[in-house]
């Protein structure tokens, strides 16, 4: 699945700013960039550069100290910050979901975890158009690895080892089958054996569901591993965009070759497989 697809989500030429000290900060500069359906693309970045900004504006998130000054964000030709508060919350984890960073954490501990599933599938009326929502839940874990499906489903989180609780979670956002997941950092953190265990996992999920993914992340190998497109952002400003391969194997800023650069080797050819044309970098 590609790119090639109708625009999911397009961000078009969007400033915005943060209230800080009763003054508007500008922290975006007209970035523009769109997401087609099903299509994974990625977002890397010096800290600081406005990413997790972006995610939570291609959210339709709206916050008292930050503002768009200048563009639109449309989800499926919405105006994500002209539509009423119904509206998007209509789509909000429906349509659109999202996966924190330590995405494991945000699992209500005092949950079962079937009646997370009930809830958020309740909320968006997926749940009616299931006959057996439990049904639905114990698919749902067992296609994200989890055995026993119908005991997990009465089990609390901590329950659960921490690979495990991110499956979960995985889970739980694509309950309502949305048609574009927005991910930020969701391997940080993750030892290497479970960070490549989820990626698969993503991977995998997204393509046989058609889900398009925006992947906000530091880890190059993990954006080279999962996204087709990536795009690069310093400074506000979106300095490179393109094919991960062909950014990542023959960068045109400056920025990214020294983004590139410093991940540790970068030697291993590229496979056929999972696209990834950087090494694993040294965990
Ligand atoms: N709530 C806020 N109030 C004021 N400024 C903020 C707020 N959140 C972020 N910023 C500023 O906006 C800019 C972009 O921050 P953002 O978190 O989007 O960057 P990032 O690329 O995701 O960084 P990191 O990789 O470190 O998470 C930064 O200068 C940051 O200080």
């Amino acid at each position: 699945m590609s790119g090639t697809g109708a625009r999911l989500l397009r961000i078009d030429a969007v400033d915005a700013a943060y209230r800080q000290a009763g003054a508007w900060r500008s922290v975006l500069n007209r970035i523009s960039l769109d997401v087609g359906r099903g299509e994974p693309v990625g977002l890397v970045g010096e800290s600081g550069s406005g990413k997790s900004t972006l995610a939570s504006l291609a959210l339709g998130e709206r916050r008292d100290d930050r503002r768009i000054t200048a563009g639109r964000v449309l989800f499926e030709g919405t105006d994500l910050f002209a539509a009423d508060r119904a509206s998007l919350q209509r789509l909000r984890g429906a349509r659109l979901a999202f996966v924190p960073q330590n995405s494991a954490a945000s699992l209500t501990p005092t949950m079962r975890i079937g009646a997370l599933f009930r809830e958020v599938l309740g909320r968006h009326r997926a749940a009616s158009r299931h006959a057996r929502p439990d049904r639905t839940i114990e698919a749902l874990l067992a296609d994200v690895g989890i055995a026993d499906p119908a005991a997990a489903a009465a089990r609390y989180p901590h329950q659960f080892s921490g690979g495990q609780q991110q499956r979960i979670a995985l889970a739980l956002a694509i309950s309502c089958e949305p048609a574009l997941l927005v991910l930020d950092e969701p391997t940080t953190g993750l030892d290497p054996i479970i960070r490549r265990s989820i990626t698969d996992l993503l991977r995998r999920l997204c393509r046989e569901r058609g889900i398009a993914m925006l992947l906000v992340s530091h880890d190059l190998e993990t954006v080279a591993d999962l996204c087709e497109r990536v795009a690069v952002m310093r400074a506000g400003e979106v300095v490179e965009v393109g094919a991960t391969r062909t950014v990542f194997a023959e960068p045109h800023h400056a920025y990214t070759r020294a983004l590139v650069e410093a991940v540790p080797r970068l030697d291993r050819p590229a496979t056929a497989g999972g696209g990834r044309v950087i090494a694993r970098t040294a965990v």
